[in-house]
């Protein structure tokens, strides 16, 4: 192993025992540096794999200044320090290490950090390569499938999205003619959903004329390499670009980033990417933007010269249109919050390849259904997708259930049995609730991750098995690995890739939106018209607070269709703001199955007092199905489901 360890520390005997520590295991110290200036010096000279920093050093900078410059040059490194209070530790996060170990710690502690961080980088490092390479690789495919330019452009637009987070993206020839507006471009309006833009589109949606649009367009200026641009409060002020300005006022955008790419015969072409997001463009976009500057403008050539050789004409952008361009790759995902779109766009980053990802959020926010939408992106999409739920699956049949048994293994193992995880080869496994497996079977776990084998229960020789894993929790693991519950070797493979998940609260402008998705599913289920939402239950929804989230949504739509009689609008059967109080008595409304509960009583209430009314007949003319307008055979499942019997009526 020749990695290459560069030790900050300015007490010499602990930076001594370090070296011995740390080249006992076969790394290769190559210096001891015991100031920042120190250490910056070193790092000119040689590039380390990793540093191990303390934060009090000698001189001036202090562990954490040389943190900073380290992050700057990609270097990883674990802090080592005395000093744990909340304000150096909260310092020390910002800087994003890759461990910190609090003096004093075990020589056990510090081998296993250093090999769990140098693991992540090289991890995360070769992810952002392979991306990088899969996204010029299908850069340079497109115009295989269609040559029609503007689904060129919505392609082009849909594989930039996740590397170059826009709600619109442009583009046009540079500097602007006057009395043409050129570009073209698509404004995000979902997650995989784009609204074609061009000048038609843009007098549409801001009101203005075509006079008025050519004198905004004479006083935009153009930029000669890539830029930033935020609205007047850093960097690059606005020196008053009209076209920037009106668009930022119309799609109510915060910040613009261009890139210019030059065309072997001269032209000038611009790509701009608009965000409603303020503070979201970074250098990092720029140099990816300038990394892909050959690719992109070997693509614009080749789009251009499939339609006219004059860039300025309109007709390049004038070719036939239909306005919202809406293609669902994955259905059933609803909502267009951007806290929603971020996270799925991580998804449609991470999906092509094999990278472990951990789901974050709370219950009923849409994890398993986010799992799937990965498997289903991944290539992986025709192998099984197989889940398993950690907190429900008994302790003492866990790893039989998981790894699989020999025949014999303990009593009743008849015969040998596959596991989850074989079952799932050539797919994905989903460990939903991560959080709750025991620490024995978090060790097991750790080796199916290292290995990529599993050995059966009662079995001695391991299987291979080739399943990518998605885990997902409600739990925060870090404090869970604090307190001793989770082990941090697994939280960090299994943390490659996080992705969190809003709360239905954090994103209440998709609560209509999905409230009618449902609606129309359990109409369409339950055999019902659909004849809209009623005001007041749309604003209570709004004003409420969502503990149980997309679920909770889910069952009281549910339980409003199949209380509505199929002539009125949806309404809401009980306060969502004040809870309703427990119909037997004996609930008290804490969590999510409290919710659940109380609604099941109010169905189970309101069934009895309608069966009540047709003295129990539940088929016919004014029987209990015909009143709440549903299938007679819907009804008797709900009678059975809610245990409803003959002595209630
Ligand atoms: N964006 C969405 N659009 C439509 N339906 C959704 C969306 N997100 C979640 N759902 C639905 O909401 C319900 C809860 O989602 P899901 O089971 O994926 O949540 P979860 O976070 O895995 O919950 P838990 O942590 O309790 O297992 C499911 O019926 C799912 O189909």
């Amino acid at each position: 192993m020749n990695t290459k360890i560069l030790i900050v520390e300015d007490e010499f005997i602990v930076a001594n025992t370090l070296r011995l520590a740390v080249e006992k295991t076969g790394y290769n110290v190559t210096g001891i540096a015991a100031s920042a200036e120190e250490a910056a010096a070193h790092l000119q000279n040689q590039k380390p794999d990793l540093v191990l920093l303390d934060i009090r050093l000698e001189g001036k900078g202090s562990g954490i200044d040389l943190a900073r410059k380290l992050k700057t040059e990609n270097i990883p490194f674990i802090y080592l320090s005395a000093n744990s209070s909340q304000k150096i530790l909260e310092e020390a996060k910002a800087t994003e290490p890759y461990g910190f170990l609090v003096k004093p710690f075990r020589e056990r502690d510090l081998l296993v950090t250093l090999d769990i961080a140098l693991y992540r980088h090289r991890h995360s490092l070769e992810t952002k390569l392979r991306q990088e390479e899969f996204l010029q690789k299908q850069l340079t495919e497109i115009g295989i499938e269609t040559s029609d330019t503007k689904q060129q452009l919505l392609q082009i637009a849909r594989l930039l999205q996740p590397y170059i987070p826009f709600d619109l993206i442009l583009w046009g020839p540079r500097p602007l003619a006057a009395a043409q507006f050129n570009d073209m471009g698509y404004l995000r309006i979902g997650f995989d959903e784009y609204q074609f833009i061009s000048e038609k589109e843009l007098t549409t949606i801001t009101g203005l004329n075509k006079d008025a649009l050519a004198s905004a367009l004479k006083n935009s200026h153009t930029d000669v390499e890539a830029t930033i641009h935020r609205d007047g409060t850093t960097k690059q002020k606005l020196t008053a670009p009209a076209l920037p300005q009106l668009l930022f006022g119309s799609f109510t955008l915060q910040e613009y980033l261009v890139v210019p790419v030059a065309f072997s015969n001269g032209t000038p072409l611009h790509i701009f990417f608009y965000s409603r997001q303020r503070s979201i463009y970074t250098e990092k976009h720029l140099a990816l933007l300038n990394r892909l500057k050959i690719c992109l403008t070997a693509i614009a050539e080749k789009m251009i010269g499939q339609v006219t050789p004059q860039m300025s004409q309109p007709a390049y952008f004038n070719k036939e249109h239909n306005n919202a361009v809406n293609h669902s790759g994955f259905q059933g995902i609803i909502g267009n919050h951007p806290l929603l779109l971020a996270a799925l766009d991580l998804t449609a980053q991470v999906a092509p390849y094999n990278t472990s990802v951990l789901i974050l959020g709370e219950s009923g926010t849409g994890k398993e259904k986010v799992a799937q939408h990965i498997h289903a992106l991944s290539q992986r999409t025709n192998g099984p997708f197989v889940k398993v739920n950690c907190a429900a699956i008994p302790a003492t049949l866990m790893e039989s259930d998981l790894f699989g048994h020999e025949k014999g293994a303990f009593t009743g193992a008849f015969e040998k049995r596959k596991g989850r995880f074989e079952q799932a080869d050539g797919g994905t496994i989903f460990l939903d609730e991560v959080g709750e497996l025991p620490l024995d079977m978090q060790v097991k776990l750790l080796r199916v991750l290292q290995e990529k084998e599993i050995l059966y229960v009662g079995g001695d020789s391991p299987v291979k098995v080739n399943v990518r894993i998605i885990a997902a929790t409600n739990r925060n693991l870090e404090k869970e690995v604090a307190a001793g519950n989770f082990r941090l070797d697994l939280y960090y493979r299994l943390n490659v890739f996080p992705i969190t998940l809003p709360a239905l609260r954090e994103r209440k402008s998709d609560i209509e939106a999905l409230a009618l998705f449902f609606a129309n599913r359990f109409c369409k289920e339950f055999n019902k018209p659909f004849t809209g939402i009623s005001a007041a239950m749309m604003e209570e929804m709004y004003a409420y607070n969502w503990p149980g989230n997309i679920r909770e949504l889910e069952n009281i739509m549910e339980q409003s269709v199949i209380l509505n009689d199929g002539m009125s609008k949806l309404e809401l059967r009980r306060s969502l703001t004040v809870a309703a109080p427990p119909l037997s008595g004996h609930v008290s409304i804490e969590t999510l199955s409290d919710v659940k509960l109380i609604q099941q009583e109010t169905e189970r209430a309101y069934i009895i007092s309608i069966l009540k009314k047709t003295n129990g007949r539940i088929r016919g003319a004014n029987g209990a199905a015909e009143l709440l307008n549903i299938k007679p055979t819907t009804l008797e499942a709900k009678i059975a489901k809610l245990n409803i019997k003959k002595q209630d009526l």
